[in-house]
């Protein structure tokens, strides 16, 4: 048995001009979280359309469940759900009929429409608000109901683009929960992301997207040592970061970096030396890629 849910190799994808996808290729284990961490326009939105049929690939092949996604089509759709960036629902409907509805769609029979939206509702804390307009819901609510609505069948891959983008820290949280327990029903779950806290928290496997690769793939751990053991960070005299510096963190690499920048520091800078976070992590590999780009 394949232990792939996802595999991509070689992907290209151009709008005129533009190459968006450029070669990328990625696979991702059966029952994992995998977050795809890309800034703005990096092409992640253009990927999940890819790997859920709604776009073609220019090049490259991209297989879901052992399914190609240009010549099985069908059997890639039976194979996943998808939550895309805008709340799919009906703002006029409450929160069960929207459910109800899309139960009725999915060719499930009148009791069995109800009973999977009562289950839904309930694992999805939407219980209190089920008969109110969608309209009338916060963002949290809404994006909690997007996802249920995308779950009324159960399928083994989900995809998510950026499932928390502008929701609050508690809502955030929230969610974030609720993707976890997904995972343990042995779901496998494509997510993106701007969020690099979110991919830390969530993800069994990031991948960092820019350039139109992956530049670099692994657990929040081994992107962190990939930059380097430590980070030489620098604050002002009102306590804010005004330069961060990966280091190794020796003696000599450390007194190297001082003799570089003491000159150019006001008297009061401070300097402490911590682990990279994953902010640092993104940075690094993407501003080399970006460095790359712009030479090639
Ligand atoms: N149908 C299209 N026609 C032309 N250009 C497109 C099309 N779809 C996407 N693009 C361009 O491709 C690039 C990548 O877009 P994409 O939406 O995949 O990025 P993203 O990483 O999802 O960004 P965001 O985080 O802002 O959603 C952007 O420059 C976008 O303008």
């Amino acid at each position: 048995m394949n232990a792939c849910a996802i595999e991509v190799t070689g992907l290209r994808k151009s709008f005129g001009k533009r190459t968006v996808l450029n070669g990328l290729s990625l696979s991702v284990a059966k029952g994992t979280i995998f977050a795809l961490l890309g800034p703005n326009g990096a092409g992640k939105t253009t990927l999940i359309h890819i790997l859920s049929t709604l776009s073609d690939p220019d090049d490259g092949a991209a297989r879901i469940e052992g399914y190609d996604v240009v010549s099985s089509r069908t059997a890639v759709r039976r194979s996943i759900s998808l939550t895309g960036q805008f709340a799919a629902v009906d703002e006029v409907l409450t929160g069960r009929e929207n459910l109800t509805m899309m139960c009725r769609l999915c060719g499930l029979s009148r009791g069995e429409a109800r009973m999977r939206t009562a289950e839904l509702l309930k694992r999805f804390a939407l219980e209190e608000a089920a008969d109110r307009r969608v309209k009338a819901y916060s963002g949290g609510m809404r994006r909690r109901l997007d996802l249920a609505v995308s779950l009324v069948v159960s399928r083994p891959v989900l995809f998510l683009d950026e499932p928390t983008t502008g929701l609050d820290t508690v809502s955030r949280r929230a969610l974030w929960d609720t993707i976890l327990g997904l995972k343990e029903q042995g779901i496998t779950i494509f997510l993106t992301t701007q969020y690099l806290e979110e991919a830390d928290q969530l993800a069994d496997e990031i991948a960092v997207l820019s350039g139109g690769r992956i530049v670099a793939t692994g657990t929040a751990e081994t992107l962190k040592a990939q930059v380097g053991g430590e980070v030489v960070e620098l604050r002002n005299r009102q306590d804010e970061v005004i330069r961060t510096i990966p280091t190794s963190g020796s003696v000599h690499d450390i007194r190297q970096t001082l003799n570089e920048i003491a000159s150019s520091c006001p008297p009061d800078t401070r300097m402490v030396i911590r682990k990279p976070s994953m902010d640092d992590v993104f940075l690094a590999l993407t501003t080399v890629e970006q460095k790359e780009v712009s030479h090639a």
